[in-house]
């Protein structure tokens, strides 16, 4: 069709698209169609979206019953880890979205931050006035999402929780809630009171670690995923806004060290087209996908492009490197005396429980069945989980730094990796930064616990058997920082006593299912984990750093990266280290910073 009577501004032939615009945006996930938003807002910046994956109408994507229904292998990369030496050589599915809208399409719709102190990190790494902070971040979180609190019945119920001024109420993406929750959450979050250190943040987008209510990427009205194609893709039918899909960029385009524009493959096609880009070549590819094109670009570490054949036009040897994500044990306890009903249990075996949930979901899409994953989980720091931390702290002072990464990593990457550590020394040892994660279920059984400040740093580099034909070599490097199962353990230990030791929660007959009274001394549960663990929950960041250059960064703190111009990365892949929380809200407020350091070269809100 030619171009001025297609339906909208999705573009369906590799020859539509025009052979320049103002900005081109490589991926069009969480971060890419967020960008493209803000720049297209003025009807006159003109920008092109190139998304791998398909523009998909399925249900799966936007049903939130569950959480997990997106997860479906035809929105997903076929991607496994490299076996994990440190875990009996196992390897693990890497799950990122395939899909316009990317990971954001997919995922749990888990919509938390992290703490002040994660944000505050990142900026201290360029000193002490960077405007990477909690305070230069909020600004944005409040942007990224339009907070619709949950009904007051359920408010009430549940003793629901929410203080407004920590969000926005202008995005297209939503923060909505369901309709209903199990009594046994509200009485979860109590169980906490008997622990001592444990706070209650009024609200989970407060900076604060504790225990807490959060809401749920979804659409309260529609009660469906909300998402980066939903809030800023839908509807907007710009002319100056471009997207194509199903097109799998090959590279970034450069004349000397400046980036003018993008070469991709559309389809099936043998052949490549190329576009240019008037300002800047934007990658949001994110944390996987990013470092490899910059790679395949000859933008990385020399030893690896000279690996792979390819030609190094900037030696950068941070790009894919620093890889971490949150590792993810089993732990499961179950409460063999939960009176509380209806709980989450009862959706699976009680049939006049099943069928209520059906009825009022059938005729306005209330009920159990607009849950997703759940609304309520606990973020502890480290002394409160564990006696040791003032000791844990100190080993992790006194390690040789290097010895935890591969041999012959460059020193800037050591000196970045050092850095972190000793601001980890000091997160184990104080209140501020969140270690230990466990949701809560609504029903008798809990069971998964996450790490969520691995020290292991993994990496992710073009693979040199077919840098072009085949994905990245994906290496979590699991526990190749020894304390990490220190911390692991000291975490397990934690539940068992939550569970098992508490006295708010005795009536409720807690028993140990995983691991199991067996795993005991230190010996027994760093087994349990080494056969056991998940390196990932699916946030794969920090491959494409937002350090200093002599820290093994990739991007500065405009995120251009260093050494060419007219190029910035914009996505999970820049955030230096992990926030305590599950990253996608993180990922949206990086955006919107992004789109006004591009708009208008500063932080404008701040
Ligand atoms: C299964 C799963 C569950 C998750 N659960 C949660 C949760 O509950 N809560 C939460 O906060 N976070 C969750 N996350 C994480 C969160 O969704 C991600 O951190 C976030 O969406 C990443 O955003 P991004 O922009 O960095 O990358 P993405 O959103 O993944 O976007 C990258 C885009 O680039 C495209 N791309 C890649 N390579 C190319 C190429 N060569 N050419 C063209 N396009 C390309 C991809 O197809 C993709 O669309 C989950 C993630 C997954 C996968």
């Amino acid at each position: 069709f030619p171009r001025d009577i297609h339906a909208s501004q999705t573009l369906s032939r590799a020859q539509d698209v025009d052979s320049a615009y103002d900005y081109v945006i490589i991926g069009g996930g969480t971060a890419g169609l967020t960008v493209a938003d803000r720049l297209t807002e003025d009807g006159k910046t003109t920008v092109l979206v190139i998304e791998y994956g398909q523009l998909s109408d399925s249900a799966l994507i936007k049903t939130v019953q569950g959480g997990f229904s997106g997860m479906d292998t035809q929105f997903l990369y076929d991607i496994n880890s490299v076996p994990q030496v440190n875990l009996k050589n196992r390897t693990t599915a890497v799950l990122i979205g395939k899909v316009l809208g990317g990971s954001s399409a997919v995922n749990a719709m888990m919509t938390v931050r992290g703490t002040s102190e994660d944000y505050d990190r990142w900026g201290s790494f360029f000193g002490n006035h960077s405007h990477w902070s909690w305070q230069g971040l909020l600004p944005y979180f409040k942007r990224a999402l339009n907070f619709v609190p949950p009904n007051a019945d359920v408010t009430k119920e549940s003793n629901i929780t929410y203080e407004k001024s920590f969000w926005g109420g202008t995005s297209g993406v939503y923060a909505g809630w369901p309709s209903f929750q199990y009594p046994a959450t509200a009485a979860q979050i109590s169980a906490f009171k008997g622990i001592p250190g444990v706070e209650f943040p009024v609200d989970s987008g407060s900076g604060k670690p504790g225990v807490y209510w959060y809401p749920t990427f979804m659409d309260p009205k529609l009660v469906e995923r909300s998402y980066s194609r939903t809030g800023h893709y839908d509807g907007k039918n710009r002319s100056n806004y471009d997207l194509i899909t199903e097109s799998k960029v090959t590279r970034i385009i450069l004349n000397g060290t400046t980036a003018t524009g993008v070469s991709f493959v559309h389809g099936s096609a043998e052949v490549e087209t190329v576009v240019n880009a008037r300002k800047e070549v934007i990658l949001a590819a994110g944390g996987i996908h990013s470092p490899q094109i910059l790679q395949l670009s000859g933008i990385g570490p020399s030893k690896v492009l000279a690996a792979a054949q390819i030609n190094t036009v900037v030696d950068l040897p941070g790009v894919g490197q620093n890889f971490q994500d949150h590792p993810m044990l089993q732990s499961m306890y179950q409460y063999r005396n939960l009176k509380l009903r209806p709980s989450g249990d009862d959706l699976f075996s009680n049939a006049t429980f099943i069928n209520w949930a059906s009825t009022v979901w059938a005729s306005n899409r209330t009920g159990p069945y607009s849950i997703a994953t759940g609304n309520a989980a606990a973020w502890l720091p480290f002394p409160v989980v564990s006696s040791k931390s003032a000791d844990i702290a100190a080993q992790l002072l006194a390690q040789d730094h290097a010895s935890t990464l591969p041999a012959g990593t460059d020193p800037t990457v050591v000196a970045g990796y050092r850095a972190q550590m000793q601001s980890y020394a000091s997160a184990l040892r104080g209140n501020g930064t969140a270690f230990y994660n466990s949701v809560f279920t609504g029903g008798s059984s809990s069971g998964i616990l996450v790490d969520l400040h691995p020290l292991s740093r993994g990496s992710v580099n073009i693979d040199p058997a077919d840098p072009q034909g085949r994905e990245p070599l994906v290496d979590y490097r699991a526990l190749s920082n020894p304390l990490d199962v220190v911390i692991m353990t000291e975490l397990m230990r934690f539940s068992r006593r939550f569970y098992m030791n508490n006295t708010l929660t005795k009536g409720w007959s807690p028993v140990e299912i995983i691991p199991g009274n067996k795993v005991v001394s230190d010996r027994e549960f760093a087994d349990y984990i080494v056969d056991s663990l998940s390196p990932t929950e699916y946030h794969p960041v920090g491959t494409c750093a937002m350090m200093p250059r002599e820290m093994g960064g990739v991007v500065d703190e405009e995120l251009k990266v260093y050494g060419v111009k007219n190029l910035r990365v914009v996505d999970g892949s820049i955030m230096p280290t992990l926030p305590g929380g599950n990253t996608c809200q993180t990922v949206y407020a990086i955006a919107e910073k992004a789109a006004d350091l591009i708009r208008f070269g500063a932080p404008v809100v701040v």
